[in-house]
């Protein structure tokens, strides 16, 4: 044939390959989330999710040094608390004393350079297991912000350096921002949970914390999976009320949504790609079923190659060793 056009001449070598690639995985992109637990040397497997641990701070503190000798320098924290701690107003959430405040200052203070990201959510800390306070089986927006208000600036205090509000409910950015301004923290940025999906794939995650709603579901806050329009008003809000990133949760199923932000708005754009993604690929690896170090890569690049900046990943550490 007499092609003049001939797609393969760019993929004739490893070498040419390489030189054409338009999508490259840094691990500067990874944010990995840690799951933190009260006690001492506790190293507990997540059933769900083979290769990820709830730590206690002692093993935490190892465990980060690992990550930093990799490369991985921004982590974002989740506690387990046991059912004791739960509350109603989520009180613990803002307890000086308590483990996730305490588990932000040690690490700020041991590893300097490390960047904190922190959730701001009710649902952890909830005896309803919802991110916001419950009445008459209602979950409530506006009585929630001062929990809310108090969660971040205490995080802001023990040292956070992103605070993610994640609960998908109206005006938390603009509230959380004022409250931090009025605090003095200017520098302290903001990662909004911007279109956060009423999805199945954060059942691991759940199981991780025990923090699933204790009755009902959480379709009234997080969007509904059928939508990307509705994406482009929550991310406009989010935009307008101040937040410095604008994320997309889940990542895999969702794609087309982080290309939509991408491509609509100049704000760093995130994916969560969040537990059940990380779990599928596990669990198919571990059948034999695929190849997971190659199904690890190619769903991370998807990520990167469909306009995420940063990427929130459980995948993080064994991302990095290979990069
Ligand atoms: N504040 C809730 C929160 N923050 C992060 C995740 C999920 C993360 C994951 O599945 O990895 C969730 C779960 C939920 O909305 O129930
Ligand atoms: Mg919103």
């Amino acid at each position: 044939m007499n092609l003049i056009r001939r797609p393969r001449r760019n993929r004739q070598s490893a070498v040419i390959r390489d030189m054409v690639q338009e999508t490259r995985l840094s691990v500067t992109d990874f944010i990995l989330p840690v799951f933190i637990t009260e006690g001492k040397n506790v190293r507990s497997e997540v059933s769900s999710m083979p290769g990820i641990y709830r730590f206690s701070l002692d093993l935490l503190l190892n465990e980060i040094q690992e990550c930093v000798d990799l490369g991985i320098k921004t982590f974002d924290l989740f506690p387990n608390l046991s059912e004791s701690k739960k509350d109603k107003y989520a009180t613990e959430s803002y307890n000086p004393d308590g483990l996730y405040l305490q588990t932000i200052q040690t690490i700020k203070n041991r590893f300097p350079d490390v960047a904190i990201m922190t959730d701001v959510a009710m649902d952890p800390y909830s005896s309803d297991g919802h991110d916001g306070i419950v009445e008459n089986g209602k979950i409530l927006n506006d009585p929630t912000l001062e929990v809310l208000g108090k969660m971040a600036l205490a995080q802001a205090q023990a040292g956070a350096d992103i605070v993610g509000p994640s609960d998908m409910m109206d005006g938390r950015v603009g509230y959380i921002r004022q409250v931090l301004d009025e605090g003095g923290f200017h520098e302290v940025a903001i990662m909004s949970y911007a279109a956060k999906y009423a999805s199945a794939f954060y059942g691991p995650f759940r199981d991780a914390l025990n923090s699933a709603p204790k009755f009902g579901d959480k379709k009234t806050y997080q969007m509904n999976p059928a939508n990307s329009r509705e994406a482009l008003i929550e991310a406009q809000l989010d935009f307008e009320e101040g937040a410095d990133f604008l994320m997309v949760k889940p990542a895999l199923a969702y794609l087309d949504i982080i290309k939509l932000l991408n491509d609509n708005f100049h704000l760093p754009i995130a994916a969560y790609n969040v537990s059940g993604e990380y779990a599928m690929i596990k669990a198919a690896a571990q059948n034999g079923w695929l190849d997971g170090e190659r199904a690890m890569m190619e769903s991370l690049m998807a990520i990167k190659r469909a306009g995420a900046n940063v990427i929130l990943t459980y995948f993080a550490k064994e991302a990095a060793r290979l990069l």
